[in-house]
């Protein structure tokens, strides 16, 4: 059955609720994605989320709570988002390069419970790229379409020495916490974690 909405295009939110046992209807919106002037990270992400939320449940006709999800890049205070071309990607994985940056993922779920929101911040550290192998990384596809310009789940996974925190956050959705969201807006995760937690 059906209990979530998902605000989202992203195949990634998807499959990652479907581990959980979590089947969604799929909502993509399309929402402004500027961020406002001395925004903080933090904030930006966790507006992106209410925003792709509201906006989600302000378009079904039912009363599914709706999920909304932002995931961000941030190097030095500096938001890094999806690069715009191959120019940009590059220029994004060399500030990368041989640091730790973190990866913010915010999440809003809407229900009965209001609107219900959490962020989830993990710390990733790159090795060394090459010059070579960012070049060679672009034409790979990957980059296009990720904050930050790579996939940890892909061909970038071989550039990362280690991350702190939620591994499920960077690909796109924080499981354990959005678990925790889920239960309290009553949606049902994989059979034996019906009522669990916040029954
Ligand atoms: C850092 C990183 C990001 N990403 C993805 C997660 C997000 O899908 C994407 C960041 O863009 P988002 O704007 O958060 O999401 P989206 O445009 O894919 O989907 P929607 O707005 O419709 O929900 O980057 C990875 O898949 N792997 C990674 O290692």
């Amino acid at each position: 059955m059906i209990e979530l909405c998902l605000a989202s295009a992203s195949p990634r939110r998807r499959e990652l609720l479907a581990s959980i046992g979590v089947d969604v209807d799929v909502q993509p919106v399309d929402i402004d994605e500027t961020p406002l002037r001395g925004e903080a990270p933090r904030d930006y992400v966790c507006r992106l989320a209410r925003e792709k939320a509201q906006a989600g449940a302000d378009l079904i006709a039912s009363r599914l709570p709706v999920l909304g999800s932002d995931t961000v890049v941030v190097r030095d205070d500096e938001i890094l988002g999806k690069p715009r071309d191959q120019r940009h990607a590059a220029a994004m994985l060399r500030n990368l390069s041989g640091r730790a940056h973190e990866v913010l993922t915010a999440v809003a779920v809407t229900g009965l419970a209001g609107l219900l929101e959490t962020c989830v911040t993990t710390r990733v550290s790159m090795r060394e790229i090459t010059e070579q192998e960012i070049q060679a990384y672009w034409m790979t596809g990957e980059p296009a379409d990720k904050a930050g310009g790579y996939a940890i789940q892909g061909f970038a996974a071989i550039f990362i020495e280690r991350i702190e925190g939620s591994y499920s956050a960077v690909v796109g959705l924080p499981l354990f916490d959005t678990a925790q969201l889920l239960q309290r807006q009553g949606v049902a995760l994989w059979s034996g974690a019906l009522n669990g937690g916040f029954a």
